[in-house]
């Protein structure tokens, strides 16, 4: 048995000003960096092999409040690009009220939570979902494998795109999958990385 616990990073100064983030690099905002704090104390007592978060400034930041933990001090960690946010192309930085008023509400639904359709210059849900399950099976799913135990902290859409894939999510099913800033999914799988058990803390 090895667990993966998937970690939203904390509440970023965008996610607060209710702006298209993408691949802006923004800091956690205080709430974020109290939601990384909660998410440290609600992990005491699991154990990690090795840590990985995105390249972005607020899942580095999440991590690094996360595995200042003593028990989590020593632990190999890894910041890949592959796990960054959707990029969200000509979105970035525009407030998602405003631009909701703009081009309709469903316009909106469709850019930020169908699989298929690409916000304007950005990323799909699923080209974010194959870069990011691309490196998943490169470098997670073979410790895993193994037996390790494996902490990511990620992005919203990055993450609706990797549960999709671990839990066979439809299309439809994935275009109502929310996760929360500070959100985590714990894993259990065997050695053939079947889940054997899935809890949302
Ligand atoms: O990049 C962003 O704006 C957020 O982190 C996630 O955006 P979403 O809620 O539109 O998916």
């Amino acid at each position: 048995m090895a667990n993966l616990v998937l970690v939203r990073h904390g509440e970023s100064t965008s996610n607060l000003a209710n702006v298209f983030t993408g691949w802006l690099d923004v800091p956690l905002s205080p709430t974020g960096e109290a939601e990384a704090h909660t998410v440290a104390e609600k992990l005491r007592g699991y154990h990690f092999d090795a840590a990985y978060s995105s390249d972005l400034i607020r899942a580095e930041r999440t991590l690094d409040i996360i595995v200042a933990r003593p028990a989590w001090a020593t632990i190999p960690v890894h910041h890949a690009g592959a796990l960054r946010e959707r990029m969200y192309g000509d979105l970035q930085g525009l407030n998602k009220a405003e631009t909701a008023l703009k081009y309709g509400q469903a316009q909106i639904d469709s850019w930020r939570r169908s699989y298929a359709v690409p916000p304007p210059g950005g990323e799909s849900l699923q080209q974010t979902q194959a870069r990011a399950v691309k490196y998943f099976e490169a470098e997670i799913a073979p410790k895993l494998r193994a037996g390790q135990d494996i902490l990511v902290v990620s992005h919203g859409n990055t993450l609706r795109g990797l549960r999709m894939y671990l839990e066979h999510l439809t299309p439809e099913e994935v275009e109502s999958l929310e996760i929360v800033t500070g959100g985590i999914c714990v894993y259990a799988f065997d050695a053939r990385l079947k889940i054997m058990e899935r809890r949302l803390l």
